[in-house]
């Protein structure tokens, strides 16, 4: 179709609403014409029905607050009025574009110039003059209509000469003309002048997805034929491009123009995020009540049930999310008319949206309850929540409470109680309020509380009131404690390790012991973040743990939290004395913390103190292993000396780094690589952790090998996902736990191919740990990969510059690779788990001694 073809047929389609307007501001223009005379005339009567002022309490009819808007939209021409909105009633103001509530930026001289051109174009009739037949482009019947007013095109047919702005109104209200009988026609009518509109309206913004480009280009032509009704430039954004967490703060009118892939494809983030957020009990209600929406679906129906799927789910989920839908969902399909299904909806979502009788929709756009960010009830909380009917809004009582609802914190839409399942609500809504207050009364009896809050962020910025809340709030620390974390303060934890338990009783050490020389009894596990970046597929934690890109909550003081963590842990081994097994030796050493563990869950690195905190565990010589999964490389490169930093090598490429780790931050693959070049500039001992999920990141040999080669660590830790029953979100199961043999044949493929350099220096068995080292640690046959710690604390005090290559000690061997105790110190009991027999034998052979006491 040629330019001025659709044109006309946008011209066909709109020409009503277009009229309508273009008369409000003809209208306008004569006011403003007439406005010095007028002025001048104290006992005038003019504009009786527009000045609100002077009828407060009467209700405003359509006309009249359509008249009124119109004027504080036409802003440059009644100069200083535009910013005294005090004589609009305020349902009025409230239906202003969020901008023209404010001083526009724009220059006078400018407003003035675009209302002067408004005056003489805006009108889309000839007054009688134009001698066409009928100017469809105009939207003028060239003084043919005979009938007083033409009501099919708003047009008077240049009768209506009004003297007065009086007649003017009467008949604006009357006919909805406002013909000035001499007003030279205009190219094309513009319902506001497009001079005004981009400092006027927030543009609409259009995502899509596409692979063969459909999507974007009904984004275009969605673009196109916003301007050509004279609305501002749509922004259109690829969904790939865009950060999803964004969406939590988007108030723009969006429009999603989604293609349908059952492949990988483009909407994959986007829909996780959705369907992450959506069932993630901590995002609140109503996470997405700014963004207003529409989604239009790519699909094709040869592929059956799935049809549309992916932006189905997506508008259901922005919907449930608390998203205002503000046209229904359309669907296009490509074995049918795909182009004209579009081009429909398209069009009809635009009329509505710039006509006022559809107010939920046309609100969407030209109206927002927000101004400078304040939220709607921060701004009008002395006003009820409306329903889309205007109707108040009836709250639950328990909505009222905010607790949460009977599925858990949603009643989505289509999601109905049946009657014979009231009993079960009831009983629900009773535990859960009982489960809040037990909660609120635990979190607020925390004996352990921050005893002072740093009140800037890592970067320095102080963090401004309103941001500063708690990280674990009372869900989440019931959540945590349950699962057997002691909460210290606001953000971090601590909790004993099973590794710490198996030593208290002779049963054993971790891996860190055959590789470095740790006894598990002398180890506390803690974080200073329980938050992260990523929501890793086999981390456990990731439903209760919260996440983030950048820290926002209140930071706790490295002193208060080493005390507490310490406080703590002391606290959990008291609780282990006399358990049956524990040595007394080993239960008296292990009052005296020789190791930190900085891995339990979260980012430690994140906490915007972590060079406090850890120089606080070497001056009490606790050393320090320090576990981050490179998502945050300027704090590696900012990071002082530890014992051992380490990071989590989770996939080698990009797409398999996303599939794990299911990284927040958009560029978490240039984050990844930037981290691994700032750890291969550390001078102490740096380690890989590979953690191998079969299926999942097994078979990327070459690209780990170029990972080392990038980041040089000094060593590289391959093991075997752990199963710990993970369901859900992840996906895993058994069959994604690889055997002890298939860990061991990875590393012998990325050690062949990382050549000389590394070798395979030590095993640990029992977890399926194996530890590839560089030949630095290497002196003719012995390995040097353990640690002597008391070097480490004298290197770190004295303030010199240090090498890993300093504080080496001589490994053991019993751990070495392919040594017979497979890691397994020698002098530690071997405790082999019991099979169902066997301890139904000691069960019969303990009840029959008991029978003979
Ligand atoms: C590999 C492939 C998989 C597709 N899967 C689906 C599907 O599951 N459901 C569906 O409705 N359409 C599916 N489609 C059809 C596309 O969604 C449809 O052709 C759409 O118009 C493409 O939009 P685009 O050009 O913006 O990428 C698939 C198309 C391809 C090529
Ligand atoms: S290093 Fe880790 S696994 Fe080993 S004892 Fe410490 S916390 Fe437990």
């Amino acid at each position: 179709m040629s330019a001025s073809s659709s044109n006309l047929q946008l011209w066909k389609e709109y020409r009503i609403p277009l009229v309508c307007m273009a008369i409000g501001i003809a209208t306008l223009s004569i006011l403003i014409s007439n406005k010095a005379s007028t002025a001048s005339k104290p006992d005038s009567n003019h504009d009786q029905d527009t000045h609100p002022d002077d009828k407060k309490d009467k209700p405003l009819n359509k006309v009249e607050e359509i008249e009124a808007v119109n004027r504080v939209v036409d802003h440059a021409t009644e100069e200083q009025k535009p910013y005294q909105h005090q004589g609009l009633k305020k349902e009025v103001y409230r239906k202003l574009p969020k901008v023209i509530r404010k001083k526009p930026k724009k220059k006078q001289a400018e407003l003035d110039a675009a209302a002067a051109a408004s005056a003489t174009k805006a009108s889309g009739c000839c007054g009688g003059k134009n001698k066409a037949e009928d100017d469809k482009s105009t939207g003028c019947c060239g003084g043919k209509s005979k009938p007083e007013t033409d009501k099919s095109t708003g047009c008077c047919g240049g009768k209506n000469k009004p003297t007065s702005e009086d007649s003017v109104v009467n008949t604006l209200k009357t006919t909805g003309c406002g013909c000035s009988s001499g007003n030279t026609p205009s190219v094309k009518p513009a319902l506001i002048d497009p001079l005004l509109l981009p400092e006027l309206i927030e543009p609409i913004k259009v995502f899509y997805s596409t692979i063969t480009g459909t999507a974007k280009l009904f984004a275009q032509q969605l673009a196109e034929s916003a301007v050509s009704l004279g609305l501002p430039h749509p922004k259109l954004i690829d969904i790939v491009d865009y950060d999803t967490e964004d969406f939590l703060t988007e108030s723009s009118l969006s429009i999603f123009i989604l293609s349908t892939y059952n492949v990988e494809g483009p909407n994959d983030w986007f829909l996780k995020w959705l369907e992450d957020t959506r069932f993630d009990w901590r995002v609140q209600k109503g996470a997405l009540n700014r963004l207003k929406f529409s989604v239009f679906g790519l699909g094709d129906s040869a592929y059956g049930d799935d049809f549309c799927n992916g932006p189905r789910l997506a508008d259901k989920w922005l919907g449930q999310m608390g998203a205002q839908r503000v046209w229904p969902f359309g669907e296009g399909d490509k074995n049918g008319d795909q182009g004209g299904a579009y081009k429909q909806w398209n069009d009809a979502m635009l009329d509505s949206l710039l006509d006022p009788n559809q107010s939920h929709v046309h609100d969407a756009y030209f109206s927002s309850d927000e101004e400078d960010g304040a939220s709607a009830s921060e701004h009008d909380d002395d006003e009820e929540e409306l329903d889309e009917d205007g109707e108040p809004v009836k709250k639950t009582k328990e909505e009222k409470l905010g607790l949460p609802t009977i599925d858990g914190g949603d009643a989505s839409e289509g999601e109905m109680v049946d009657l014979e399942d009231m009993g079960n609500v009831a009983r629900k809504i009773k535990q859960a309020k009982e489960d809040k207050a037990l909660d609120e009364e635990a979190y607020a009896n925390q004996n352990v509380r921050a005893k002072r809050s740093v009140g800037e962020t890592k970067d320095g910025k102080a963090i401004k009131p309103r941001e500063v809340r708690e990280m674990v709030s009372p869900l989440l620390y019931k959540s945590l404690t349950k699962q057997g974390y002691k909460i210290i303060g606001t953000h971090s934890g601590v909790k004993i390790c099973r590794w710490t338990k198996a030593a208290l009783r002779g049963r054993g050490f971790c891996y860190k012991h055959s590789f470095y020389g740790i006894q598990s009894h002398l180890c506390m596990e803690t974080t200073p973040s329980l938050a992260c970046a990523n929501k890793c597929v086999f981390c456990w934690r990731h439903h209760t743990n919260p996440v983030g890109t950048e820290w926002r909550w209140k930071v706790d003081d490295p002193e208060f939290i080493l005390e507490g963590a310490l406080d703590n842990h002391y606290g959990m081994l008291k609780q282990l004395k006399g358990v049956p097994g524990v040595r007394a030796d080993r239960f008296v050493e292990a009052n005296q913390v020789k190791h930190c563990a900085l891995s339990l869950v979260g980012e430690p690195i994140f906490y915007p103190h972590i060079n406090e905190f850890v120089n606080l565990l070497h001056k009490k010589r606790i050393s320090s292993f320090l576990v981050t999964n490179a998502q945050f490389p300027d704090a590696i490169a900012s990071m002082d000396p530890v014992t051992q930093l380490y990071v989590s090598v989770d996939a080698s490429t990009k797409e398999s780094l996303k599939k794990i780790d299911r990284p927040l931050f958009r560029d978490f693959w240039e984050r990844f690589l930037d981290s691994l070049d700032a750890l291969g500039k550390k001078g102490q001992r740096t380690v890989y952790r590979l953690t191998l999920v079969k299926d999942f990141n097994t078979d990327e040999i070459a690209n780990y090998v170029e990972l080392i080669r990038r980041g040089r660590p000094d060593f590289i830790e391959i093991k075997g996902v752990t199963y710990c029953g993970y369901g859900g979100a992840s996906g895993l199961t058994m069959a994604n736990v690889p055997y002890h043999a298939e860990v061991v044949r990875f590393v012998e493929l990325i050690q062949e191919q990382l050549g000389a350099g590394y070798e395979i220096a030590a095993e640990h068995a029992h977890s399926c740990s194996i530890l590839v080292a560089s030949t630095k640690f290497k002196k003719g046959d012995k390995w040097y990969t353990h640690i002597d710690y008391d070097k480490f604390f004298d290197l770190v005090e004295s303030g010199q510059k240090f090498t890993s290559l300093d504080y080496m000690a001589e490994t053991p061997t019993w751990a070495y690779f392919g040594a017979p105790e497979g890691g397994f110190d020698p002098e530690e009991t071997r405790y082999f788990r019991k099979t169902k027999e066997q301890r139904k034998a000691e069960r019969e052979r303990r009840e029959g001694e008991q029978d003979e006491e």
